[in-house]
């Protein structure tokens, strides 16, 4: 095939034990003809064959426009220029061109889901996300139309870099796009061949860029025999990330995640006292904090809304020079366990379709496997799954604050002497809630 021929030539290593197949459940994929040792080089691709910002800006053809443009473009507009210039060219670039070639024709990220396929997931962090970015994507083409396409037409014809090639090229860039932290800066590329590869979490992330050595290699991510696919791990990707910019998901995903925006307005009062507090244990007035199925409530959010609740008496409190890991006061601890109780119910109520309905949908095969529907459900699912768990641990913590009987938070509640699991502000309370508390104080025996 011409795309292993051009890479080959130019020195890439692996292409005679790898080929490409189609499988089952992950689609087209790279397969090994022999036996691998985990970590042992897989495939070796020197650094001229990959698609990156500089390449495309030192191009001898559009480099120089795609350099002049005002404001500079971003990595991955200057990306998509490229492929975009490359998959209109007839001559020339024929390796590059065998790689575009090959690429896939359309995708199944989130924004091509119909209206009634992201309904779904409605109320879902995916859901408002595939919404913004679609009129993200259609205000950049304007620009970039504006910028560069309707200035240089000799180069960028109409025809080729319409809104809809544009988005080709993006969810290309997304689905396939490589990021490397290296000591000056992030840097992202397309690989050809490695960029064949499909993600599994059984494997260890193998994939490596060397600049000094001027390589991409893959390493076998665990021991395969001949005749297996061959995986790489594309990282500790949440479903609603993964089909947001890779077009799938992973039933029961151990990283699936709800993203807790938290800002602080700055006519907020204390706003300055509180950044410096915030910016003191290392978190920003802006945060966003992963919710996990196993970390629902971190200790980050509990201690960013606790800053950002204090009162002015409280400021030098020693709870607070201690980074706020623990309670401040019962009447700080109450106010923002109160708030994050009405943020998860409503962030719950929001949900199109409930938690209980969708599991009951996916189990009776209401929606096909691997359909976008499916899909969908699977994202709305685990995000309701993590929230309802937050909501879970907010409550327990919240019934250590407030007297279970009157709702007072106050420093001397006491806990329940048996169960421990709720507090009273004192006997009174306490005998008056005891028919309604006794289930629930036995069962923790
Ligand atoms: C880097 S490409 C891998 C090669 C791709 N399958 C192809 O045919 O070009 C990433 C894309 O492969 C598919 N993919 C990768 N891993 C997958 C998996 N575990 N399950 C389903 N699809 C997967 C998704 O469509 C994803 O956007």
């Amino acid at each position: 095939m011409e795309l292993q021929k051009w890479l080959i030539n130019g020195g890439a290593e692996g292409l005679s034990w790898l080929q490409l197949e189609d499988f089952p459940d992950t689609g087209r994929g790279v397969k090994t003809l022999r036996p691998l040792k985990s970590q042992e080089v897989v495939l070796t691709i020197p650094e001229s064959f990959l698609w990156t910002a500089d390449v495309a800006t030192n191009d001898p053809v559009i480099g120089t426009v795609i350099r002049s443009v005002e404001p500079p473009l971003s990595v991955d507009d200057i990306l998509a220029v490229f492929l975009l210039f490359i998959k209109s060219c007839k001559t020339g670039y024929d390796g590059r061109r065998a790689h575009v070639e090959l690429l896939p024709t359309s995708y199944t990220a989130s924004i091509f889901f119909s209206d009634e396929e992201i309904e779904i997931c409605s109320g879902s962090s995916l859901y408002h996300l595939t919404q913004k970015l679609k009129q993200q994507i259609r205000d950049d083409y304007n620009q970039l139309n504006n910028n560069l396409f309707s200035k240089h037409p000799d180069l960028f014809p109409l025809e080729g870099f319409t809104q809809d090639d544009y988005i080709w090229a993006l969810c290309t860039i997304w689905s396939r796009g490589m990021d490397f932290q290296l000591p000056d800066g992030q840097f992202r590329c397309i690989a050809p061949f490695a960029d064949m590869l499909n993600h599994s979490l059984d494997v260890e992330v193998c994939h490596t860029y060397d600049p000094q050595l001027k390589r991409l290699q893959i390493l076998a991510g665990k021991n395969y025999t001949a005749g297996e696919q061959v995986f790489i791990n594309y990282g500790l990707v949440p479903n609603n990330r993964l089909l947001r910019l890779y077009g799938f998901i992973l039933p029961d995903n151990p990283h699936d995640s709800y993203d807790l925006v938290l800002t602080t307005q700055p006519q907020a009062p204390l706003y300055s006292e509180k950044v410096a507090l915030l910016k003191s244990i290392s978190l920003q007035v802006d945060s966003i904090f992963p919710l996990k199925l196993n970390d629902p409530l971190p200790l980050n959010v509990l201690r960013y809304l606790r800053i950002q609740r204090l009162e002015l008496l409280e400021i030098s409190t020693v709870a607070v020079r201690h980074g706020a890991k623990d309670r401040i006061s019962s009447r700080n601890e109450a106010e923002i366990l109160e708030a994050l109780r009405e943020s998860c119910e409503n962030l719950l109520s929001g949900f199109g379709i409930s938690l209980e309905k969708l599991e009951e949908k996916v189990a009776s095969g209401v929606y096909q496997r691997g359909s976008n529907a499916w899909a969908a459900a699977h994202v709305s699912i685990g995000e309701q799954k993590i929230l309802k768990a937050t909501l879970q641990k907010v409550k327990e913590l919240l019934a250590l604050v407030i007297c279970a009987n009157c709702g007072k938070a106050d420093e001397n509640n006491k806990r329940c002497g048996r169960c421990r699991k709720v507090v009273y502000c004192g006997v009174v309370c306490q005998k008056s809630h005891y028919s309604e508390h006794k289930v629930l104080c036995k069962a923790s025996e």
